[in-house]
C-alpha cells in the first residue's frame, strides 16, 4: 500500500510523517504537493501537522480549499482511509469530512508536552492493535488543540462510538476530553496527538506504532516493527 503524504505551505510534520513509515515501518510513502488534484494511485492519505497557510484565519482554513483537499474529499468519499494529524484534524474539521472544530486552548497558550491518551474505540482500521481503554503516551503540539462540538454532535459521535481517543487529563479544554475522532463511515480518522513522533524507543514512547499498525495489518500488509 501506498501513502500520500499532502504538504501544504507551513506543513512542519510531513518529513516526521514519512520518515515514521518509510524508516521504521517500511511502508511506500510520498509527499505530495497541496496542488496535487489526483489521488487515485495511492491506498491512504495523511494530513501531516504544521501551520498550513500560517495557520491565518483559522488553522486548516485556507488549506481546505488547496486542490489536493478536492481530491481528498473524493478519496474519503470512496471509502479510502484519510487520517489527519494536528493540523491534518483541523484540515479535516474545515473541510467538513469530521464534525466539529478545533478552538484556541483554554489557556490560550501553545502546549507542548506527552500527553496520556486512553483509546476508546478500537473496532476501527486504525486502532484494532490497541486494546479497549489502554492508555497511550503521545505528545501533542499546538496552540488550537480545544476540540468543540454542540451537545447534539456529541451525542451521535457518542452514540456511534466515533470518540476514539480521549485526553486523561485534558490539557486544552475539549468538549468530553476528545483527542481524536472517526467519522460515521469509519474511514476518516483525526486526532490533535502525534503519533508520528512515538515511533521508536529513542523518541521516548512507541505508542505510536499502533495506528500504523493497525491500517497496515487491516490492508492486508506485513507488519515488520510492531
Ligand atoms: N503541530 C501542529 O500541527 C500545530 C497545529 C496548529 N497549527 C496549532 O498550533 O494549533
Amino acid at each position: 500500500m501506498i501513502f500520500a503524504v499532502p504538504v501544504f505551505p507551513g506543513s512542519n510534520c510531513d518529513h516526521d510523517m514519512v520518515n515514521a513509515l518509510r524508516d521504521v515501518l517500511h511502508a511506500q510513502a510520498e509527499l505530495v504537493p497541496a496542488t496535487t488534484s489526483d489521488l487515485s494511485t495511492y491506498d491512504a492519505v495523511i494530513l501531516p501537522g504544521g501551520f498550513s497557510y500560517g495557520d491565518y484565519l483559522r488553522s486548516g482554513a485556507i488549506a481546505r480549499f488547496a486542490p489536493v483537499m478536492t481530491a481528498v474529499q473524493a478519496f474519503a468519499a470512496a471509502g479510502k482511509p484519510v487520517m489527519g494529524i494536528c493540523n491534518g484534524f483541523q484540515i479535516l474539521t474545515e473541510a467538513g469530512l469530521l464534525p466539529g472544530a478545533l478552538q484556541a486552548n483554554r489557556s490560550a497558550k501553545f502546549i507542548c508536552q506527552t500527553s496520556e491518551l486512553i483509546v476508546r474505540n478500537t473496532q476501527t482500521q486504525f486502532t484494532t492493535t490497541y486494546t479497549e481503554n489502554q492508555h497511550i503516551q503521545l505528545p501533542i503540539a499546538h496552540g488550537e488543540g480545544n476540540y468543540y462540538c454542540d451537545a447534539a454532535t456529541l451525542a451521535e459521535l457518542q452514540a456511534h462510538h466515533q470518540i476514539v481517543f480521549e485526553y486523561a487529563d485534558n490539557p486544552n479544554g475539549s468538549v468530553a476530553n476528545i483527542a481524536g475522532i472517526i467519522n460515521r463511515a469509519g474511514n476518516v480518522l483525526g486526532m490533535m496527538p502525534h503519533p508520528e513522533r512515538a515511533v521508536e524507543a529513542i523518541l521516548g514512547s512507541i505508542d505510536g506504532l499502533g495506528l500504523f499498525n493497525s491500517l497496515l495489518t487491516n490492508q492486508g500488509q506485513e507488519v515488520t516493527h510492531a
